[in-house]
């Protein structure tokens, strides 16, 4: 009866499938094949591109619709809070950025966003990516097989630390790492909390990760106390600490949301650039014509640069136009983020389709990368499909790195780090990929971790 007053109020239509489970099954089922799309696209042509189902426990509407995505995105009036498993927000904090609303995500999204994009931070982040980068590649001479996934993360989370607590690379870093990656394994997990379980180990790990970054937190805080506290920020943990809220407020930010923050803000970040980088190199073994011009477009950099003496800058990397194409059409397919959970907090009608209160909602981003009516062919590797549409960013049919209210702080540093690896990879080596199968489900990865043969450039091709 509920079900049928919902329908008339405008509830889209769809199925809750059996008791309890619902349509979970075949949710996962879709997600370990290669096209995880399939479960949306299904139920797209049976009920229009905004249905609702019952998946991984809760009622949810899910919208490939762009559109509809837009304005969940947004939030305007929040009527949207983030809605994750229970063994996510088990172990974010109630203050993490990704969960919280109002007046803290948005001073905290405003800090960090505008410390990423400051001209100062990608100068110095530049040299960083670089030299890790080159340290990294350097290395893969000798290796006889790479498994690419695992040696990349190494760059990753190393710039990550970086910006995030100034840490470079040693004793430090290594124990952050371990227990980081204990940590995270608990993400999505069965929620219980007993010792022995997944659960319990990952929530253990961070409270080691706290008193690390706890450590470190309180010394900077007393050098910065020294010295006035009138420096630029060099790290995010600057930006925090200096930062003294609204001017009619002059509130500090409290110490464990600082350090609690400190952590959650590694989890966006960990995973996913080090994975674009992975499915941008198997997308390019497949296709030689794009990793050809790809080539060409790089070594005419580096012989620039060669040539002239000069540095690269974050704008060098930036204005190689065939490897912006390579980067987006990667993010388009690869889908790390497939889209966002929210919940209403009350009811709300979108293009005629009423989300009511309490209910989650899915914006499926794949859903509208993997339309046929938004991108032509969508399942080819195309890189020149970008050239009509100018270098995408963001807009309402490409949203990798979400969008509103939310927007990836980290959307211009991943693509600077994906361009600067592209670079000095396909300019040092040549490679042959062994074959591996692309994995969406829980989260996207090469199942053999895509092994790859590498060997030097010929002096010739340089
Ligand atoms: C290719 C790499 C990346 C992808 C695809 C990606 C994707 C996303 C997406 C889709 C969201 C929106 C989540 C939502 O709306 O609930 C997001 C948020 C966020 N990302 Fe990224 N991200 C990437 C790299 C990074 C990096 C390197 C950082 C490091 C600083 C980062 C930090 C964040 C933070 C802090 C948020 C939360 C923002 C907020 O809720 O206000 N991300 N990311």
């Amino acid at each position: 009866v509920k079900n049928k007053i919902y329908e008339r109020r405008g509830v889209p239509k769809g199925s809750s499938g059996w008791p309890l489970i619902g349509e979970t099954l075949d949710f996962i089922a879709c997600g370990y094949t290669s096209r995880p799309v399939s479960f949306m696209d299904k139920r797209k042509h049976l009920y229009g591109k905004v249905f609702k189902t019952h998946i991984l426990g809760t009622p949810i509407i899910v919208s490939t619709d762009p559109d509809v995505n837009k304005v969940v995105l947004q939030n305007h009036g929040n009527t949207f809070i983030p809605a994750y498993p229970k063994s996510i927000t088990e172990l974010l904090g109630q203050n993490s950025i990704l969960q919280t609303n109002g007046y803290l995500q948005k001073r905290l999204h405003a800090l960090i966003g505008g410390f990423l994009r400051s001209p100062q931070f990608k100068a110095r982040i530049t040299k960083d990516i670089e030299n890790s980068v080159k340290l990294t590649l350097a290395c893969w001479k000798d290796m006889h097989v790479i498994h690419i996934q695992e040696e990349i993360r190494k760059i990753t989370f190393e710039v990550l630390v970086k910006m995030l607590i100034s840490i470079g690379p040693g004793g430090d870093l290594d124990n952050l790492k371990r227990d980081f990656e204990e940590f995270i394994k608990g993400l999505i997990c069965v929620p219980i909390k007993l010792p022995g379980t997944r659960l319990y180990k990952s929530l253990k790990a961070k409270e080691r990760l706290l008193k690390k970054v706890e450590r470190i937190v309180q010394e900077r805080k007393l050098s910065i106390e020294e010295s006035d506290g009138n420096g630029t920020p060099n790290d995010a943990l600057d930006v925090l600490l200096y930062d003294n809220g609204e001017p009619n407020e002059k509130q500090c930010l409290p110490m464990d949301f600082i350090c609690g923050n400190i952590i959650e803000m590694m989890i966006p970040g960990e995973e996913t650039v080090p994975t674009a980088m992975t499915l941008a190199i198997k997308f390019l073994s497949d296709s030689p014509v794009a990793l050809k011009q790809l080539l060409v477009e790089n070594l005419e950099l580096k012989r620039q640069k060669a040539d002239s003496g000069d540095d690269y800058g974050w704008t060098d990397y930036m204005s190689l136009s065939f490897t912006q194409n390579v980067i987006s059409e990667t993010l388009r397919l690869a889908n790390i983020i497939n889209g966002v959970w929210r919940k209403a907090v009350k009811d709300v009608e979108i293009k005629g389709h009423l989300i009511p209160q309490g209910w989650c909602v899915l914006a499926s981003f794949i859903s509208v990368h993997m339309d046929e009516d938004n991108y032509e062919d969508p399942y080819e590797f195309n890189p020149w499909r970008w050239e009509k549409t100018g270098a995408a960013v963001n807009n309402t049919c490409f949203t990798p790195f979400g969008g509103g209210q939310r927007l990836c702080p980290g959307l211009e540093l991943s693509r600077l780090e994906i361009s600067i690896f592209l670079h000095h990879f396909v300019t040092t080596y040549g490679w042959i990929a062994e074959k591996d199968e692309i994995v969406s489900f829980p989260t996207v990865k090469m199942k053999r971790k895509l092994p790859i043969k590498v060997t030097p450039l010929s002096a010739t091709v340089i």
